[in-house]
C-alpha cells in the first residue's frame, strides 16, 4: 500500500474524505505536521476536504519567526488558507510554560473551529507519541483507566480532534517527508535529553524497538484492547449497579456480596463515584470493600475522605457528607467568582469566568447548577483534578510534573465549585468534564500581567 492509500483509508474511516467538509490542519512546521499537510494536499481534489492551515507562533525559540514566515510563504505558493496566532512573550507565564502554550494552542484551534464551521482539527500525533505517552503513564502509576492513551478521534468544541497518523511511526513519516522533498524545522528542545519525554523518545523507545521491531504496533494493539476492556467493564457495571442500590442511593450489602467476586470492586467503585461525584482510587477501594463486607462490624462508620463518611446499618451502606471536618480545615482565603468580570487573583494573574467567549483566549468548560457558587482559592494538599480516563491526579503531582519551583507553588490558585471540587488549576491544568444535558458552557480565561504589580490592562 502506498502512503497516500494508507492515509486515505484513515481519513475515510473518519468520514473526512469529503470535499464538502472543512478541516483545520494544525501545522507546527515540524516533520510530522508538514508530512500531514503534504498528504492532505496529495489527495485527489474530488476527495480532499477544504483545508485551513493553523499555526501558533509561540515565540519560545529564536527560530519561531522563521518557521511562521516559511509557512506563510508555503501556504501562499500552495494556495492554502493560513490562520496564524501569536502567543506574545508578554503573555508567557514564568512557570508551566509548556502547559500554558498547549492551552493557548488548543483554545486557538477551538475558536477557529467555531469561526469557520470546520468539522475537525487534525494534528500529526503518531505511534511514537503514543508509546511515549504510555511509558510516561506507566512510570507515573494510577488506575488502569488512566492508562488510555491518545485517541484517534475525540469530541472537540463543535467537532472532533482527529489524529489520522496515529498508526504511522516517526520513521515512516520522516521517510515519506524525505521522499516528497518536504522542508521542515527541527525543534531544538527535542534534543534536550533532560526532559522526561525526550529521554523516552531518544533512549527508551529506540531500545524497546531494538528489542522488538514491532514494539510500536504492540503499543497500538494494547491501546485498542484496553479501550475495549474499559468499555465492556463500564457497560457491565451499568447493568450491575442498579441491582445493588437501595432507595436513597444506599448500597445493599447482601446483593453486592452476591456479585461474582471480580465484579465487586468495579461496582463498589462506580457506586462511590456516583454518590460522591468524585472518583475513588484503586488503592483506597480495597480497605473500603473489606469494611463493607466485614461481618464483625455489622454497624459502624468509616471516613472515606475529608468530605465523605460511610455508615453501615441493617445491611445497608449509606454515605453522608462530613460537614464538620470541612469547617476544621485550614482557613484559606477564598474569592467568589464574579461572573463575566476579570479578577486579579495573584500578583501576576488575572482570570475570568465568562458566559460568552471573551476576546482573550479561553477554555470552554461545562458546568451544572450544582457547581455554583464558584470560587478561587490557593490549592491545598488534598486537591485533585479529574482526568479524562476516569481517574484523577493530585494537584501537587501536576505542579511537580510541570516543574513549578517549590517557592512558587504556594501562589498557585485553583477554581473550585460549591463542593470544593477543583475545576481548574490556574495556568496548569483543567479538570476533565464530560458535557451532559444538565451542563451549560462557561469560558475560563487567564491573562498574565507583565511584571509583579504592573499596571493591569483591561
Ligand atoms: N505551534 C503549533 N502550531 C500548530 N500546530 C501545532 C503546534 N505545535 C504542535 N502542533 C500540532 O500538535 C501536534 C503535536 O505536537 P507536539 O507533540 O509538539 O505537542 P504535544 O504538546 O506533545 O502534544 P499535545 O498537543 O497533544 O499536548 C503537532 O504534530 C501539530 O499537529
Amino acid at each position: 500500500m502506498t502512503p497516500i492509500q494508507r492515509f486515505k483509508r484513515q481519513l475515510a474511516a473518519q468520514q473526512l474524505l469529503d470535499p464538502e467538509v472543512t478541516v483545520i490542519v494544525a501545522v507546527s512546521t515540524g516533520v510530522d505536521s508538514m508530512a500531514l499537510l503534504t498528504l492532505l494536499e496529495q489527495l485527489p481534489s474530488q476527495q480532499r476536504p477544504q483545508l485551513i492551515v493553523a499555526h501558533v507562533n509561540h515565540h519560545l525559540r529564536v527560530q519561531s519567526q522563521t518557521e511562521a514566515a516559511y509557512l506563510t510563504k508555503y501556504c501562499q505558493q500552495h494556495q492554502l488558507t493560513l490562520r496564524l496566532a501569536d502567543w506574545p512573550v508578554s503573555a508567557h507565564p514564568q512557570t508551566g510554560i509548556e502547559a500554558a502554550a498547549r492551552q493557548f494552542r488548543y483554545a486557538f484551534f477551538g475558536q477557529l473551529m467555531l469561526a469557520t464551521n470546520a468539522t475537525a482539527v487534525l494534528t500529526a500525533h503518531h505511534a511514537n507519541d503514543q508509546a511515549e505517552t504510555y511509558l510516561m503513564k506507566l512510570a507515573r502509576g494510577g488506575d488502569l483507566a488512566q492508562l488510555v492513551g491518545i485517541q484517534t478521534a475525540r469530541p472537540f468544541y463543535t467537532g472532533r480532534l482527529v489524529r489520522p497518523l496515529l498508526a504511522w511511526s516517526k520513521h515512516q513519516l520522516r521517510e515519506y517527508a524525505q521522499a516528497q522533498k518536504v522542508t521542515w524545522f527541527e525543534d531544538a528542545t527535542n534534543a534536550d535529553i533532560e526532559l522526561t519525554r525526550n529521554r523516552l523518545r531518544h533512549r527508551v523507545v529506540p531500545e524497546l524497538t531494538q528489542l522488538n521491531p514491532a514494539f510500536l504496533e504492540h503499543v497500538a494493539s494494547y491501546e485498542r484492547q484496553l479501550q475495549q476492556l474499559l468499555r465492556a467493564q463500564a457497560e457491565m457495571v451499568a447493568v450491575l449497579l442498579p441491582t445493588v442500590m437501595a432507595p436513597e442511593k444506599q448500597l445493599k450489602v447482601a446483593a453486592w456480596q452476591q456479585l461474582p467476586s471480580s465484579w465487586q470492586l468495579p461496582v463498589l467503585k462506580a457506586w462511590l463515584a456516583q454518590v460522591t461525584n468524585r472518583p475513588v482510587s484503586q488503592l483506597k477501594l480495597g480497605p473500603v470493600a473489606h469494611w463493607v463486607q466485614s461481618l464483625q462490624l455489622p454497624t459502624g462508620q468509616l471516613t472515606l475522605n475529608r468530605d465523605w463518611q460511610l455508615s453501615k446499618a441493617a445491611g445497608l451502606i449509606a454515605i453522608q457528607p462530613l460537614k464538620k471536618r470541612v469547617k476544621k480545615l485550614r482557613p484559606v482565603e477564598k474569592n467568589m467568582v464574579d461572573l463575566n468580570q476579570w479578577q486579579k487573583i495573584t500578583a501576576t494573574q488575572v482570570v475570568g469566568v465568562f458566559e460568552r467567549a471573551p476576546r482573550a483566549t479561553s477554555q470552554p468548560f461545562p458546568v451544572t447548577d450544582e457547581d455554583w457558587p464558584l470560587q478561587w482559592r490557593p490549592w491545598q494538599a488534598n486537591d485533585l483534578v479529574q482526568l479524562k480516563g476516569g481517574g484523577h491526579q493530585k494537584v501537587r503531582r501536576i505542579l511537580i510534573d510541570q516543574k513549578v519551583p517549590v517557592a512558587q507553588r504556594a501562589s498557585v490558585q485553583v477554581l473550585v465549585n460549591a463542593h470544593d471540587v477543583v475545576l481548574w488549576v490556574v495556568g496548569h491544568k483543567f479538570s476533565y468534564r464530560q458535557p451532559t444535558t444538565a451542563t451549560r458552557t462557561v469560558f475560563l480565561a487567564l491573562k498574565h500581567t507583565e511584571l509583579k504589580g504592573a499596571h493591569l490592562k483591561r
